[in-house]
Formats: C-alpha cells, sequence, structure tokens
C-alpha cells in the first residue's frame, strides 16, 4: 500500500490546479486519471465544442449579407479541417496541461481507475490491467460528470450520440434530431445547422432555457427559428426505432398531440449525471443526495473528514470556472488557513451561440422569487449603436438594480460579444460601481460598452 497525503481523483478543471499546489506546498501528491487529463472541459465540453462554434459561425459569415451589401457564391466546407482544427486545439491544451503536472515535484500522476475500498483507502486499475493500492490522509474527489441518458422507449435498439461522441463524426449529418433545448443542444444545434444539418430539437420542458427569463428565451427560440432551426417545446420522446437504411424514426408527444419525425442522427442532450459509478462509494461513508451528486457543505468536505469532492460531482452550478474556483477555496482554506465558503458566490456563465447569452448574478424571475425590491433597466441591441454599425442587432442589455442602494443585481446580455459585456456589469457588481456612476461613465465610442450609458439612462425618472 502507498501512502500519500493527498490523492486527488480526476485530472478535471478542479483536480489538476489543486493537485499542483499541494505537491508545491510540500505535500506528497498523487493525482488519478481515468481517461484524459484536463477533464470534460479541455477533451469533450468547452474546448472542442468552441473550436467548433467558431468554424460554425465563419461558415455563416462566408454567407454573405445582402443588407451590408456582400453577397457570396456559396460556402464549401471542410468538415474534416473544422475537425482537425478542433483536434488540434484540444490536443495542444491537454498536452500544456500534462507538461505542468509533469513539471511539479512531489506530484503523482497515475492513469487508472480508482475506487475506493475504505474511507481513505483506493485500489487503482492501471492502464497495464494492474491493480495499486493507495492509501492517504486527505482524498479529493473531482470526477466530474457524464451525459445523462433518460429511459426511452427504443433507445436501446438505435445508434444515439452524446456531446462527447458528436465530436467525432466524420461527415455532417443530414438530420440531426436533438433531445434537450439547453446549452448543449443548443449550443450543437445552432452549429451544426451553419454547418449544413437539418436540426430539430425536441425540448420537454414549457420554453427552451427554463432558468432564464422569458424575454431571454423568446429571443433565442427567434433566432433559431430564422435560422431555419425546427423548435419544438412540450414534446416528449415516447419512442424511437430504427427506419429502413440508417434511418431513426422518433415519435413523440408534442403538446399532448402525437408527432412523428424521420432523421439520421439523435443527440440525447438532455442533462448530465455524476461521475460516481466507478468509484465504490458504497464501501465509504460519503453521502450522495437522490441524483447522486456527492454532498459537501460549505468548505467542500463530504460526510467523511478529509475526503472533500469538487466541481460537476458535487451538483450545484456545472461550469469549469465554478469547479476551478472550488480548488482556490480549498487551497486558501488547507494551505493558507482561511476559512472560504462557497455559498454566495456571485455565478457568471455565457452560452456560446450566435449572439452569445451572457449571465451573471440574479435576473428578473429571480429577483421576483427573492422578494427583492429590483428595477429593470433594458435596451434592445437594435437601439445599440455598435450593433447597428455592425448588423449585429438580435439580442438585448438587461440589468437588475437594487431600487435603493442602485447597486447591480445581475444581468442577461444576448447579442455578439454578449458573454464579455456581461462580465463588465460582473466587475461593476464587484467594484459595488451603482447604476449611477456607468449611467455617465465615460466609455471609448462606438463600443459595445458604451451603451451601457444608455441601458442605464433607460431608469431615468
Ligand atoms: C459539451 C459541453 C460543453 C461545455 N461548455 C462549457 C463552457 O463553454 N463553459 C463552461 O464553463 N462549462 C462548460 N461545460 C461544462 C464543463 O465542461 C464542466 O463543468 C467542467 O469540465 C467540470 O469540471 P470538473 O473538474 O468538475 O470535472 P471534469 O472536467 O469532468 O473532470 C473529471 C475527471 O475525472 C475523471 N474520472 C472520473 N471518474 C474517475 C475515477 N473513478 N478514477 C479516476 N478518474 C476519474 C474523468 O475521466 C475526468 O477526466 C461544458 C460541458 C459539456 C459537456
Ligand atoms: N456555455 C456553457 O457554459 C455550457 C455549454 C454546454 C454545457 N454546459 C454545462 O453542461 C450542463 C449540461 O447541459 P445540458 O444542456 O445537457 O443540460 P441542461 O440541464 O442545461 O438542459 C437539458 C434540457 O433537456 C431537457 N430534457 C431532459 N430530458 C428530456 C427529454 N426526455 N425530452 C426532451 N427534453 C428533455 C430539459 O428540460 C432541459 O431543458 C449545463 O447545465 C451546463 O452547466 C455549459
Amino acid at each position: 500500500m502507498k501512502s500519500f497525503d493527498a490523492v486527488v481523483i480526476g485530472a478535471g478543471q478542479a483536480g489538476v490546479p489543486l493537485a499542483k499546489k499541494l505537491a508545491a506546498a510540500g505535500w506528497k501528491t498523487a493525482l488519478i486519471e481515468k481517461r484524459l487529463v484536463g477533464g470534460t472541459c479541455i477533451n469533450d465540453g468547452c474546448t472542442p465544442t468552441k473550436a467548433l462554434v467558431a468554424s460554425a459561425r465563419m461558415a455563416h459569415l462566408a454567407a454573405g449579407r445582402k443588407e451590408l451589401g456582400v453577397e457570396t457564391g456559396g460556402v464549401k466546407l471542410n468538415f474534416t479541417q473544422v475537425m482537425r482544427r478542433k483536434d488540434a486545439i484540444v490536443s495542444q491544451f491537454r498536452s500544456a496541461t500534462v507538461k505542468g503536472i509533469e513539471q511539479v515535484p512531489n506530484l503523482k500522476l497515475i492513469y487508472g481507475a480508482a475506487t475506493f475500498t475504505a474511507n481513505h483507502e483506493l485500489r487503482v486499475r492501471t492502464d497495464n490491467g494492474l491493480f495499486e493500492k493507495l492509501t492517504a490522509e486527505r482524498i479529493f474527489i473531482n470526477t466530474g460528470a457524464e451525459p445523462f441518458i433518460p429511459e426511452i422507449k427504443g433507445i436501446g435498439e438505435i445508434r444515439f450520440l452524446t456531446s462527447t461522441s458528436i465530436l467525432e463524426l466524420k461527415e455532417v449529418p443530414e438530420h440531426l434530431l436533438i433531445v434537450g433545448g439547453g446549452y448543449i443542444g443548443l449550443e450543437f444545434g445552432q452549429m451544426f445547422s451553419r454547418f449544413g444539418s437539418r436540426v430539430t430539437i425536441l425540448e420537454q420542458g414549457e420554453r427552451l432555457l427554463p432558468r432564464e427569463d422569458e424575454d431571454a428565451c423568446e429571443v433565442m427560440a427567434k433566432v433559431f427559428q430564422e435560422e431555419g432551426i425546427i423548435l419544438k417545446v412540450k414534446a416528449k420522446v415516447v419512442r424511437f426505432e430504427n427506419y429502413g437504411t440508417n434511418r431513426i424514426r422518433v415519435s413523440a408527444s408534442v403538446e399532448d398531440k402525437t408527432e412523428n419525425y424521420t432523421c439520421s442522427h439523435v443527440l440525447i442532450a438532455s442533462g448530465r449525471k455524476p461521475q460516481t459509478s466507478e468509484l465504490g462509494l458504497a464501501n465509504t461513508d460519503v453521502v450522495c443526495d437522490q441524483r447522486g451528486f456527492i454532498q459537501v457543505n460549505d468548505r467542500l468536505e463530504t460526510s467523511v473528514k478529509e475526503v472533500y469532492a469538487l466541481g460537476d460531482v458535487k451538483g450545484g452550478p456545472a461550469f469549469t470556472h465554478i469547479s476551478y474556483n472550488d480548488h482556490v477555496v480549498l487551497v486558501n482554506n488547507l494551505l493558507h488557513h482561511a476559512k472560504e465558503k462557497i455559498s454566495g458566490r456571485v455565478l457568471p456563465y455565457c452560452m456560446f451561440t450566435d449572439p452569445q447569452m451572457g449571465r451573471v448574478g440574479l435576473n428578473e424571475m429571480e429577483a421576483k422569487a427573492a422578494g427583492r425590491d429590483y428595477l429593470v433597466a433594458k435596451i434592445p441591441m437594435r437601439q445599440v449603436a455598435r450593433a447597428i454599425e455592425t448588423g449585429e442587432t438580435k439580442g438585448f442589455m438587461k440589468a437588475i438594480v437594487d431600487k435603493k442602494s442602485k447597486l447591480i443585481l445581475g444581468a442577461t446580455v444576448i447579442g455578439e460579444i454578449g458573454g464579455e459585456i456581461m462580465s463588465l456589469l460582473q466587475m461593476a457588481m464587484a467594484g459595488k460601481i451603482t447604476y449611477e456612476e456607468i449611467r455617465y461613465m465615460i466609455f471609448a465610442h462606438p463600443l459595445y460598452a458604451e451603451s451601457l450609458n444608455n441601458l442605464f439612462m433607460t431608469l431615468d425618472d
């Protein structure tokens, strides 16, 4: 049995920086990874999808825009090159991460799947089929999440894609039917539509993106429909079956009526579940919630002393920057005697559709539910000078402000660079800059940022 001061399970967005910092502080540390260093974000998530979104946007722009006075003679997509570029970026990011790990003294990277045999003991099935036994004073679980596959009649008989396997396609699907209208469904939906697929999105909820304000969902739905994507809400898939050669027939109950679709590919984008099946948590006293996410307190401690969980596997907002921040909280608490908590963090995120949807803090729905005394500042992009000049007028800027303190509580920005504008407002929130100060702040003309003046002028009496 090999003994360590710390073992980190999962080389994801929290595990890698955590293991490096613990080892650099002199702790004898092992980092165990069963698949690829970099986890979901680098290998199957943010990095490959955002590289592909860039190719899709280029294809879209290359088609020209009549009203901007640019017409082109059609677009030729080289999908092999699109995927090759994506693979090169992923491999660049992954090898830089591996190199970073290898340079740290006291840190041992072990490739293999880790399973608990007791609260502080692990068995690792290494890539060469051998088993290593490890024990550690402190264990950190950063095993992430994986696609959730709903139990739908016939799903076992068809070949369906997930957000991971779709990244290996060799050809653009003729008709891609997507189950789920969340971030993954929308990012892939628009991307493949722009690559030339016919795209149908079936969402079981009343609308897309149920956590967002209704006006945000309406704008996104309109953008998608204008690009020719078929969107159905209140759509529950009831059956899949193989149909003819290489076709799949999908029966769905849409607003209580049965509709049938025949497509070439199905993407299941109906959420993610914690990746704990190989962890052997039954051999420990670690407690999970009903959906299998590991329960932690405000300091990321599980129910077992000195066993922690970070990132997607603990549930809550599943974003790379949250996983990364989890490691910051732990490093500060364990190495610098801080008492940091994970509750009360401001949550920013950006959906990388075109236009982007940047979100931070409270939206209107949440402000209302929380009983806040708030004002709403909102301007459509068609009134933003920069958006008019660039021809990117879809979307809006919307901020929720506290009526009394005039501080910004949150924002939704849908636009060409909605995520970046949202981040400006996030900085204002962090710096406690009131909306009244932003209203007359000097921004360079004619940037999108300049229209933050106009956004808050809407609150003038
Ligand atoms: C298609 C897609 C697009 C996304 N886009 C964005 C985006 O644009 N922005 C954003 O912020 N977030 C995005 N996300 C979410 C983001 O990728 C995740 O929130 C983030 O990667 C979670 O990091 P993590 O460290 O918690 O886990 P992960 O990065 O998932 O890492 C977990 C690691 O643990 C390993 N592991 C699991 N079990 C074991 C075991 N028993 N033994 C050893 N190793 C194990 C896994 O192989 C994996 O490498 C996206 C996700 C997807 C699927
Ligand atoms: N840009 C980003 O930051 C980004 C991009 C992609 C993913 N992510 C992360 O990954 C997570 C998972 O994304 P996701 O889109 O898979 O999950 P999600 O939970 O955001 O959306 C899943 C959607 O599928 C619908 N659904 C579930 N079962 C269904 C069924 N049987 N039929 C029809 N619809 C069904 C749900 O109602 C929901 O709207 C996100 O929550 C996010 O944290 C982030």
